[in-house]
C-alpha cells in the first residue's frame, strides 16, 4: 500500500541505506508549513492500573483524557462540576467531555477494548512487568481494535517500516498468549488471523514509528514524560537527522481551528532548504552527545547514523567529545557546556564547516535555552514572501525574537548538510 502525500511540497523517495524518505518537491522556506498530518491511533503511555480519579489520593497526578489524551485539570478531579465523565462500564478510564467519551464509545474504547483492558487490568502478571510492556498492551489493543473499526488504517499500519526483531519477538510471546487467551481477537476481527507472527509484525512496527507526545512541559521536571503514543502515517516517512532541517509542533491542550484535531501534527521547516533536499526530523532532543543518540538510533531505530554531525562527533579525540565535557554519567549537555563550545567556535567563523564543532550555530539559533527544554526552534509561518521573524519552541512554546541572533541573515542556511 503507498500513501499519496497530502502536501505538494514534498513527495516520499526512496533513499539509499534509509528506506523512504520525504524529499521537497520545491524549495522550502523558514518556518513554512509542509506537513499536517493526524494520527490514525493514539493510545496511553501510562501504566494499565492507574490512581482513580476520583480519589483524594490522586491530586498530584497528571491525567489526560483517555480519547483526546488533553490534560484534565486537577481542580476538576472529584468535582461535580468538572466536564470530565468516567466509562460508565469500567469506571476506570476517563475523558475530558461526554462528547469525548462518546466518541471514544464508538472507536477508541469500543465495548471489546473496554473489556479487554479490564481483563488486563487483572491480571497480575502483567502488572508485575515494566512500563514498557504495559504500554505494549496498550497498543496491541488499540491496533486490534482497529482492525474492526478501519480496516484500512489497520493496513496502513501493516504498510509502516520495521520487521520484528529479537526483543519485539520476545514481547510478542508474552503478549500474544495473553491477550488471546481472554480478548477472543477471532470475534473482534475474523478476516486478520491473528497470530503470533502478526502481533510481532505490529508491535515491530510501533516501535520504529510510533511518536510520543509529551506530558505538558515544566521548568522544574528535567525528565518529561509521554502522555501517549501515535501512529502518524504521513510523519512516518521522515527519516532522522541529529541536525534536522524541520520540526514537529502538537499543540494537544488547546483547542483547535474547525477542521483539525487537537492531536494533529504540524511539521514546519526550521531553515531554508533547496529543491531535492531531504527534510528531516530528530527523532529526539538533539542536545544528546554522540554515544548516546548513537545507542539509541541502533537500539531503538535499528541503524547507525552518519549524518554530517555524527561524522564530525565521530572524530572528536576523547579530549575534546561532548561526553567528556559533560560531567560524569550524564549524556547530554547542559546549557553551559553548548553556550560555551558554541560561543567559542562561532567567535572565529559562525558557518565555517572546518572548524571541530560547525554545528556551533544551529545549537545558538535554533536550540531552546529555556531550562529544561531542549526543544527546537522553527520561525513562525511566514505571512506570503514575508519570513517571519519570531521563532517558536516546539517543546515548552516560548517565542523569541530572531534577531536576538545577529549572524548576517544569508547564512540562514546551514552550510553543513552536502
Ligand atoms: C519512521 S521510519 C522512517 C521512514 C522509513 N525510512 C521508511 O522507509 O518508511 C524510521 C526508520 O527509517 C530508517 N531511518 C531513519 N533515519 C535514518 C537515517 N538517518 N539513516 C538510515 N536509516 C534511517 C530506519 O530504518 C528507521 O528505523
Amino acid at each position: 500500500m503507498s500513501l499519496a502525500v497530502p502536501s505538494s511540497l514534498l513527495k516520499v523517495e526512496e533513499i539509499q541505506g534509509r528506506g523512504r524518505g520525504m524529499v521537497a518537491s520545491q524549495p522550502l522556506k523558514a518556518g513554512q508549513i509542509v506537513l499536517r498530518d493526524s494520527p490514525i491511533l493514539l493510545y496511553s503511555a501510562l501504566p494499565l492500573v492507574r490512581q482513580s480519579l476520583w480519589s483524594s489520593s490522586s491530586a498530584s497526578a497528571t491525567c489526560f483524557c483517555d480519547h483526546c489524551f488533553r490534560t484534565l485539570p486537577p481542580s476538576s478531579q472529584g468535582d461535580s462540576s468538572s466536564s470530565s465523565v468516567l466509562c460508565p462500564s469500567c469506571c476506570h478510564h476517563c475523558f475530558c467531555s461526554s462528547n469525548c467519551l462518546s466518541k471514544a464509545l464508538n472507536s477508541s474504547h469500543s465495548s471489546w477494548v473496554c473489556q479487554a483492558l479490564s481483563h488486563l487490568r487483572a491480571h497480575s502478571l502483567l502488572l508485575e512487568q515494566p512500563l514498557e510492556r504495559q504500554v505494549q498492551a496498550n497498543f496491541l489493543i488499540a491496533a486490534y481494535n482497529l482492525a474492526n473499526i478501519s480496516p484500512s488504517n489497520f493496513q496502513i499500519i501493516l504498510s509502516l517500516q520495521g520487521s520484528p526483531d529479537d526483543a519485539t519477538i520476545v514481547a510478542a510471546q508474552f503478549l500474544h498468549p495473553l491477550i488471546s487467551s481472554f480478548c477472543s481477537l477471532a470475534l473482534i476481527s475474523p478476516h486478520n488471523g491473528f497470530s503470533l507472527e502478526l502481533t510481532s509484525a505490529l508491535l515491530s512496527k510501533d516501535k520504529l514509528n510510533a511518536f510520543g507526545i509529551m506530558q505538558p512541559f515544566s521548568v522544574d521536571d528535567d525528565q518529561r514524560s509521554v502522555r501517549a503514543y501515535g501512529i502518524y502515517p504521513y510523519a512516518s516517512f521522515f527519516n532522522h537527522d541529529c541536525l534536522p532541517n524541520a520540526c514537529r509542533f502538537d499543540y494537544v491542550d488547546t483547542n483547535p481551528p474547525d477542521g483539525s484535531h487537537n492531536t494533529d501534527f504540524i511539521i514546519r521547516m526550521i531553515h531554508d532548504v533547496p529543491q531535492g533536499r531531504e527534510i528531516c526530523l530528530s527523532y529526539f532532543p538533539v542536545n544528546e552527545n554522540y554515544s548516546s543518540r548513537q545507542k539509541r538510533l541502533i537500539e531503538d531505530y535499528g541503524f547507525t547514523c552518519n549524518c554530517d554531525r555524527c561524522n564530525v562527533e565521530s572524530n572528536w579525540s576523547d579530549n575534546d567529545s561532548v561526553e567528556d565535557n559533560a560531567e560524569d554519567g550524564e549524556e547530554v549537555m547542559d546549557e553551559d557546556q553548548y553556550e560555551t563550545m558554541a560561543a567559542s567556535d562561532t567567535d572565529n567563523n559562525p558557518c565555517d564547516d572546518n572548524n571541530d564543532f560547525p554545528h556551533a550555530y544551529f545549537f545558538l539559533k535554533y536550540m531552546c535555552d529555556q531550562k529544561n527544554c531542549w526543544g527546537t526552534l522553527a520561525p513562525l509561518p511566514p505571512q506570503g514572501d514575508t519570513p517571519s521573524n519570531v521563532m517558536e519552541c516546539n517543546v515548552c512554546g516560548k517565542l523569541k525574537s530572531g534577531d536576538d541572533f545577529d549572524i548576517d541573515k544569508e547564512q540562514d542556511e546551514i552550510p553543513m548538510e552536502d
